[in-house]
């Protein structure tokens, strides 16, 4: 059985006071803090990369759950794990070698995490699933906070929990109280929320009521 996991996504904070966003959420019941990576290339937008994971890392204790919205994921394994990530997750639709790559962030010390798109078909992370720790369901394109989530995704999201039960399966894009019921019923547990929590009026009950919602659900 998987448990809830709330990954409030750091994007949609204030970059310039990262790590008392941090704490703030953690003080508030998130479980992992997510971190958008992205690289201007994969996907349209810059955000922050190593170094600001390195700076972060000696001001909280919060599980850093990287994202790695990039072209090259093999050039930063090493760059991430010396930084003090938790989880590197990566997009399988640019990995050269998608199992080398696991090996490589485990032997690092890092969880792994593999990501997909809305475009790309669950059946190519069947492979894969069992060898990582965590596969991200995107459920919106990647590249920005606040659009609008993808509910056509969730049928991948079915499909992966019932081949695989005990997987943390993240969804990421647009989750909201509006949608939460139909990401837990199609057996997503790990859910990134960055505009729907940073934009509340009382952030901690939006993570409380993502979590009673995954929860009861399992
Ligand atoms: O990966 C992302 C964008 O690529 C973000 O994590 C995601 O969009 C979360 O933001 P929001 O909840 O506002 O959609």
């Amino acid at each position: 059985m998987v448990v809830a996991k709330i990954a409030p996504s750091l994007l949609s904070g204030d970059f310039a006071k990262l790590a008392d966003e941090c704490e703030r959420m953690l003080s508030l019941g998130a479980d992992y803090l997510h971190m958008d990576v992205m690289d201007g290339h994969f996907v349209p937008n810059l955000t922050l990369g190593a170094p600001i994971i390195k700076s972060l890392r000696p001001h909280t204790k919060g599980f850093l759950d990287c994202h790695l919205m990039v072209s090259e994921p093999e050039r930063w394994v090493d760059d991430f794990a010396e930084a003090g990530a938790d989880l590197f997750c990566f997009h399988i639709e640019v990995a050269k070698d998608v199992k080398a790559l696991i090996e490589r962030v485990h032997e690092r010390g890092m969880k792994a995490g593999l990501a997909i798109k809305p475009g790309t078909s669950i059946e190519d992370a069947y492979e894969y699933a069992g060898l990582v720790d965590q596969v991200l369901v995107m459920t919106v394109e990647p590249g920005f906070g606040g659009q609008a989530f993808m509910g056509e995704c969730m049928e991948k999201v079915e499909k992966l929990r019932k081949r695989f039960p005990d997987l943390d399966i993240e969804v990421d894009g647009g989750l909201a109280p509006e949608n939460i019921a139909v990401a837990a019923k199609a057996g997503a547990n790990v859910i990134v929320a960055g505009s729907s929590i940073f934009k509340a009026k009382a952030p901690e009950e939006v993570i409380a009521l993502f979590r009673k919602t995954i929860n009861e659900a399992q």
